[in-house]
């Protein structure tokens, strides 16, 4: 049985944090959460949470700590007998120190991509809303056009990726990552990769990966995600 595994990605918009997630999550058998897509489903869902974290994304601002905290917390309290690897939370140091209070984490991976490449992926960023599979123009095109490889639906892109919304939620990551980042590399978990290809950065990751997560058959350690907020 293995010892619990938690982390979470870090990076700004376009950066890799998903496409990662995904590899790290098939090479290790981690459970992916998202926080992007857990708000988008609660959009979709026309829930009170999405409907008030809607307003905030179209102006590609950062929703209130509270909301997220209150989104996600419970759903980690859910995860205590799992793995995981969470992209896109903490975004803020109130969020950090709200999953500190609930769950301790083995590993932080921040992700340092140049703001021309991020600009470039994010224009040519298709997603395919239902599923949240991710494609590229220039790095991971779909087989068809403007449809999902799997179901055929129509691929969109995000308001939020555009040119005129980058900058804004680039200055705003910026503003808010820092604290975050400080507060992980004061704790000793913090890895930094830098560049401006995945598939350049992946080797260095799976390697890490591969010396932090224990493999099957050592002891499993449940360590409770209590309601600590
Ligand atoms: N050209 C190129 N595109 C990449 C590379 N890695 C990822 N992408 C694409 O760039 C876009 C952003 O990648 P994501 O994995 O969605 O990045 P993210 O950090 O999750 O983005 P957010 O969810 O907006 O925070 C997607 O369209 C990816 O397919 C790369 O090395 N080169
Ligand atoms: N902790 C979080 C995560 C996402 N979000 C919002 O949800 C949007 C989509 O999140 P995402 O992770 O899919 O996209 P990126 O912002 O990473 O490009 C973000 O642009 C934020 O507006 C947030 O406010 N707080």
């Amino acid at each position: 049985m293995a010892k619990l595994f938690r982390a979470v990605i870090m990076g700004p918009p376009g950066s890799g944090k998903g496409t990662i997630s995904e590899r790290i999550a098939q090479r290790f058998g981690l459970t992916r959460l998202s926080s992007g897509d857990f708000i988008r489903e609660n959009i979709a869902a026309n829930t009170d949470a999405g409907v008030l974290a809607k307003t905030y994304i179209e102006r590609g601002l950062l929703v209130p700590d509270h909301v997220m905290t209150r989104l996600l917390l419970p759903r980690l309290e859910e995860m205590t007998r799992h793995s995981w690897l969470m992209d896109g939370f903490p975004r803020t140091l109130a969020q950090a120190e709200a999953l500190n209070s609930t769950c301790d984490l083995d590993l932080v991976i921040s992700l340092n991509i140049p703001y021309e490449t991020l600009k470039e992926r994010l224009s040519d960023r298709w997603i395919h809303p239902a599923s949240g599979r991710v494609y590229n123009m220039g790095f991971n095109p779909p087989h068809v056009q403007g449809r999902d490889d799997i179901s055929g639906e129509p691929l969109i892109q995000h308001d939020d990726d555009k040119p005129e919304a980058l900058v804004a939620r680039l200055r705003h990551y910026k503003d808010v990552a820092k604290p975050i980042i400080d507060l992980y590399k004061s704790k000793g978990i913090l890895h930094t990769f830098s560049g401006t290809e995945t598939d350049r950065i992946w080797p260095y990751i799976n390697s890490l990966l591969s010396t932090k997560i224990p493999m099957e058959g050592t002891h499993r350690t449940q360590r409770p995600c209590t309601r600590g907020y």
